[in-house]
C-alpha cells in the first residue's frame, strides 16, 4: 500500500512515538491530522513539518481521547480537509497507577472510542474506502510489569482489542485492518516520568529501572518503521509487532481452536 496521497490520523501526535510516526508517515508521502490534548506542542510541531511537507498536508486538532465528543468532531474536520480516512494510529497513552480511572480512560478506552469513531469514516459498509489501524500497545501488553499492573492491563487489553477487532472486521466486511504495536522502553516523556507515577507501587520503581537497564531503550526510528511496516503490508491484520532492542518480530499466539 503506497501513502502518496492517503489521509492519516495520529493519537498522541504531539510527542514521543506518536510525533515519530507522523514525521515517518509524512515523509512517505501521507496527510496527517495530528490529533493530541496538548495545543502547544502540537501546533508547534505543525509548524516546524508545515516548512518541510507543506502545510497542505497536515493539520493540528485539539482532541482529548478521553471524549468521544472530541474524537467524533476531530475525526470529522479530518475526513471533511482530505477528503476521508485512510489509517488511523491510536497511539495517545498515559502511565499513571495513581490516577488508574484516567489510565484506562486514556489507554484502554481512546483506543476503543477512536477504532469506532473511525470505522464510521472507513468502513466500506459505511461508505468507506477501508483502510487500517495501529493500536499503540506495548512490550507490557504481552508480560507484566509488577510496578505498574493498571497500566500493563490497558495494554495487553489493547492487543486482545486488536486482535478481535481485526477478526470482526473480516467477518463483517469493514475493510479495514487491525494491527497492534508493541515497543519495548523508548526514551520520551512518558518514559522519563515513571517513577513518579507508580503511585501505590513506587516502591518497585529500583527493580522496573533495572528491567529497563536489561531491555535497554529502543530507538524511535525502529519503532515508527514497524508502524509503517504493518500500514503498507496489507496481509498484516490481527498482527502484533514486538519492537525491542534484541527482537523485531510478528509475535505467535497459541491457537486453543481444537
Ligand atoms: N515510552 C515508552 O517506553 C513506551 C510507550 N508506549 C506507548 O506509546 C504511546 C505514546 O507514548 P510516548 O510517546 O512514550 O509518550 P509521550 O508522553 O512522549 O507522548 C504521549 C502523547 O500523547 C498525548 N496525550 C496524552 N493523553 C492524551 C489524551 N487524553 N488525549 C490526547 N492526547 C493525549 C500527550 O500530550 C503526548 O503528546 C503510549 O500509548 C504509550 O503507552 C509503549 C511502549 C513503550
Ligand atoms: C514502566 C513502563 C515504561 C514505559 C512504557 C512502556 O510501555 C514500556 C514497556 C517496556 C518493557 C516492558 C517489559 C515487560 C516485561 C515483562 O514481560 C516481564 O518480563 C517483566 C517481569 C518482571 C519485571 C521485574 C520487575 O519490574 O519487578
Amino acid at each position: 500500500m503506497s501513502l502518496t496521497g492517503k489521509t492519516a490520523v495520529v493519537t498522541g501526535a504531539a510527542m514521543g512515538i506518536g510525533r515519530a510516526v507522523t514525521e515517518l508517515l509524512l515523509q512517505h508521502g501521507a496527510k496527517v491530522a495530528l490529533l493530541d490534548v496538548n495545543e502547544t506542542a502540537g501546533k508547534s510541531l505543525v509548524e516546524v513539518l508545515d516548512k518541510l511537507y507543506g502545510r497542505e498536508r497536515t493539520l493540528f486538532l485539539s482532541c482529548d481521547v478521553e471524549s468521544e465528543e472530541q474524537i467524533k468532531a476531530a475525526f470529522l474536520k479530518a475526513a471533511e480537509t482530505f477528503g476521508g480516512i485512510d489509517i488511523l494510529f491510536n497511539n495517545a497513552g498515559v502511565l499513571n497507577e495513581d490516577r488508574w480511572e484516567r489510565t484506562v480512560s486514556i489507554n484502554l478506552m481512546g483506543v476503543i472510542r477512536g477504532s469506532y469513531a473511525a470505522l464510521e469514516h472507513m468502513s466500506k459498509l459505511s461508505g468507506g474506502r477501508g483502510g487500517v489501524i495501529i493500536n499503540t500497545s506495548s512490550l507490557a501488553g504481552l508480560g507484566p510489569l509488577p510496578s505498574c499492573p493498571v497500566y500493563t492491563a490497558t495494554k495487553h487489553a489493547v492487543v486482545g482489542f486488536t486482535r478481535a477487532m481485526a477478526a470482526a472486521s473480516v467477518a463483517s466486511g469493514y475493510g479495514v485492518r487491525f494491527n497492534a504495536l508493541c515497543p519495548g522502553f523508548v526514551q520520551t516523556d512518558l518514559f522519563s516520568a515513571i517513577e513518579s507515577n507508580l503511585g501505590r507501587f513506587a516502591h518497585l520503581a529500583a527493580a522496573t529501572q533495572q528491567l529497563a537497564e536489561h531491555f535497554g531503550l529502543v530507538g524511535m526510528c525502529d519503532v515508527a518503521e514497524a508502524a509503517l511496516d504493518m500500514v503498507t503490508d496489507e496481509t498484516k491484520n490481527g498482527e502484533v509487532f514486538l519492537v525491542s532492542p534484541k527482537r523485531k518480530e510478528y509475535v505467535n499466539f497459541p491457537s486453543f481452536v481444537q
